[in-house]
């Protein structure tokens, strides 16, 4: 399982190697530098590199990499930004290391208040000599605020000259003007064609639009003892990797039969909305349940047989067709016949939010109550999820629940907007799990995955994704894990990792423009033979 820290917990993680473990600060920064210069030069034949540093730590690894090339046949030039009164004593250090080498002048470039940003450009054009090896070490996780002024004039003119000499541009640590946490650039970033970062991967660098500033993000180990990150605030984020997806998936019983493998009910369509349905119970089969039973209207039977006759359907009627007794005797049949089957349920794919829809999801939160049978949310369900204001929302919806909000849903949720939940996704997710106290599955080109203890960052999948259905399919993969005795919190994190990894075998035949969701389901059969195990 591969871990990221925000740069918060990067910093606490730093300090707690220094101050209380005992290593030293110039030892990591060493081996970060060398690191950093060594993947340099496993890439490039010695040339001339040009190196942008801030006057922080970021700084200071420019510093050492410069020394480090220096030392390896490369003509190198130094470009420090900022004011020298902001240098940290590892700076001053590493400055007096290059000092006493004399083949190294660093070109300092000051902030002054009678200069606008053009001004900078024009006057820090003169520094940015042409090289074949770029790098950016001006700010690394200390990054707090936007960048303007000077160091954004800094940043467009590296990126302006890099592209123009065809360097190839290396950030120390992180993109400069990327966030650590959040992913969002502040003010002015660099791009780069890898990031060699230091201990762990940093969440942003893998949030968009974090994730496109760099092609690649290296990450080197710089001796930091491994204990520290058990020395930061809250929890890193767990990364789920093929090989832990093997390890999660399990066996599957040569002798089970179709009961052994679980029954999904799945709760979904309404009046032009069977495709849903047809989805996630669609899903659900490639995911391995043994049994899936579809509640859905009665208008969608004949498409859902035709479409997928596996299915056990139980049609009903919209609460205008029939009378109340008959709308509590249907409510009362899928109360005492249906649900105390169910191994999980989904609810909420094309439901609707009609009195129907509302009624529905009602008994499935009253069964939750006392059940303790996982439940994914979905799609409508969470929209009526939504509009429950008249309840208590700290109400617990308990460990087995799943919600799997998209940006727009989990605006609604959190009265707030999609895009406002898009751009800080992480902050919403965790107010989520703090409201609901459930499983958060926020789905986005990134996902997220939060429980009560742990947090999950999800690195499989693609643009290609990004269509109707999608998430129809996401709730049947989920369930089906479930079903087959997985815990909810594996369930959601294996489902969004498959689903994911399933998008990607998909692009790979249709391509990320003309896959559709159906094709996640071809692509769920090649992942699961990739990572099932042959024998019991
Ligand atoms: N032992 C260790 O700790 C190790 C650390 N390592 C390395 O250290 C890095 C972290 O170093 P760091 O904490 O010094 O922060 P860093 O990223 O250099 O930035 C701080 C500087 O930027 C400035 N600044 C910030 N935002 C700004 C803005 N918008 N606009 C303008 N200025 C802004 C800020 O100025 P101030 O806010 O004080 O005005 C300050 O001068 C880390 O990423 C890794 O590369 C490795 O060597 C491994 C060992
Ligand atoms: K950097």
């Amino acid at each position: 399982m591969k871990q990221l820290l925000t740069g918060k917990q990067m910093k606490q993680a730093d300090t707690w190697s220094i101050k209380e473990f005992g290593m030293e600060s110039l030892i990591l920064m060493e081996r970060a530098a060398l690191c950093a210069a060594q993947h340099i030069m496993s890439v490039q034949k010695p040339g001339c590199v040009f190196i942008m540093c801030g006057m922080g730590n970021n700084g200071a690894d420019g510093l050492a990499m410069a020394r480090i090339l220096s030392q390896n046949g490369w003509s190198v030039r130094i470009a420090a930004i900022g004011q020298i009164e902001k240098a940290t004593k590892e700076w001053l250090y590493q400055k007096s290391l290059l000092d006493k080498m004399e083949i190294l002048p660093v070109q300092y470039f000051y902030e002054s208040d009678d200069k606008d940003e053009e001004e900078y450009r024009s006057a820090l054009s003169n520094l940015y000599v042409p090289a074949q090896v770029y790098v950016d070490a001006l700010f690394g996780v200390g990054l707090s605020r936007k960048v303007s002024g000077v160091y954004r004039a800094a940043i467009e003119e590296w990126n302006e000259h890099k592209k123009k000499c065809g360097a190839y541009g290396v950030a120390v640590d992180i993109c400069s003007g990327l966030d650590a946490k959040s992913g969002q650039v502040l003010g002015a970033y660099v791009k780069a064609d890898v990031q060699i970062t230091f201990g762990y991967g940093k969440v942003g660098q893998f949030l968009y639009p974090g994730a496109s500033l760099s092609d690649q993000t290296i990450t080197c180990d710089i001796g930091m003892p491994n204990e520290a990150v058990y020395h930061v605030d809250g929890f890193p984020f767990n990364c789920l990797e093929k090989s832990d997806a093997k390890d999660w998936l399990g066996s599957r019983c040569l002798w089970g039969n179709k009961g052994t493998f679980g029954r999904v009910v799945i709760i979904a369509g309404s009046s032009g909305m069977a495709g849903a349905a047809y989805l996630s119970a669609l899903a659900a089969y490639r995911t391995g349940a043994g049994l899936v039973d579809i509640v859905t209207p009665k208008c969608n039977r004949l498409v859902l047989q035709q479409l997928l006759p596996e299915a056990v359907l139980h049609c009903i009627s919209e609460i205008s067709e029939i009378s109340k007794d008959e709308d509590e005797e249907q409510l009362a049949y899928l109360r005492n016949e249906v649900l105390p089957k169910a191994k999980a349920i989904v609810i909420g794919p094309g439901l609707s939010t009609d009195t129907l829809a509302k009624k529905l999801l009602d008994m499935v939160l009253e069964w939750n109550r006392s059940q303790n049978c996982p439940i994914v949310i979905d799609a409508d369900a969470l929209n009526l999820l939504a509009m429950r204001t008249n309840i208590d929302h700290a109400e617990y919806l308990g460990e087995n629940v799943i919600l799997t909000p998209h940006p727009g849903e989990l605006g609604r949720l959190m009265n707030s907007s999609a895009k406002e939940a898009a751009k800080n996704l992480l902050y919403f997710a965790e107010e989520l799990q703090k409201k609901f106290g459930c499983i958060c599955v926020c789905k986005d080109a990134r996902t997220v995955i939060l429980t009560q203890k742990n947090r999950y960052l999800n690195l499989t999948g693609n643009s290609g994704m990004a269509t109707g259905g999608s998430g129809d399919v996401l709730t049947g993969v989920i369930a089906s894990l479930a079903a087959q005795g997985l815990s909810a919190e594996r369930a959601a994190v294996l489902g969004v990792w498959l689903h994911g990894a399933a998008g990607d075998e998909a692009a790979k035949e249709k391509s990320p423009y003309s896959m559709i969701a159906r094709d996640l389901a071809d692509g769920l059969s090649k992942v699961l033979i990739q990572i099932s195990r042959k024998k019991v």
